[in-house]
């Protein structure tokens, strides 16, 4: 059984919701990257561990939560030694707009996994971009890299759009199946 951990950080929730539905998806553990940019010695221990790393945030102001950059910054010591490299890896980001400049985010997420000399992996999810398309399909953000998921401004933690959820549940899957094949 691979060991796969769903790392993130999630200020009001939202996040938090979405990164259960890969966890679900992939059969992995949650460790939550805490208000002070911080998980315990125990969570880096799990890391370092891990067959698969999936990296979970907000967008805010365009790019990472500072409690994520924070933890990727601290990453370095694992970087140093070269500790996280061959894992397997992918992410995820969760804002209020459809767009809300997550790629950006999501860009950071996947060069956060090349830094590390990780194996990345897209979301292989076909976009769901026609006139009749709603926030229940799959990949309606069209996402390709990572997830992109959406929770509008006024929406509570628990109203994440229901497409995002199943894709994130897709997505868990999808790292887990590419994880037992590269494990052998
Ligand atoms: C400080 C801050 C900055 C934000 N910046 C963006 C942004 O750049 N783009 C966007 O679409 N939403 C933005 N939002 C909205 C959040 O991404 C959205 O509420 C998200 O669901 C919050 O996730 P969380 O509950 O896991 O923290 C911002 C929210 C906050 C608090």
């Amino acid at each position: 059984m691979s060991q796969i951990y769903v790392v993130y950080h999630s200020g009001y929730g939202h996040t938090k919701a979405v990164a259960e539905q890969v966890a679900e998806g992939a059969a992995a553990q949650l460790i939550a990257i805490n208000a002070d940019g911080e998980i315990t010695e125990a969570g880096w221990a799990a890391l370092d561990a891990a067959d698969a790393i999936i990296f979970g945030t907000p967008t805010y102001m365009g790019n990472v939560s500072w409690q994520f950059k924070k933890f990727a910054d601290a990453s370095s010591k694992q970087w140093f030694t070269r500790g996280w490299a061959d894992k397997v890896f992918g992410g995820f980001t969760n804002s209020a707009s459809p767009s809300g400049d997550k790629q950006v985010a999501m860009i950071t997420l996947q060069t956060l996994a090349s830094q590390h000399g990780g194996i990345w992996v897209s979301l292989n999810l076909a976009p769901s971009n026609t006139k009749a398309a709603t926030g229940a399909d799959i990949n309606h953000l069209g996402g390709s890299v990572g997830l992109l998921t959406r929770a509008p401004a006024d929406a509570g933690a628990d109203e994440v759009l229901s497409g995002d959820l199943a894709s994130a549940k897709l997505y868990g899957a999808r790292i887990a199946s590419i994880t037992a094949r590269l494990r052998g």
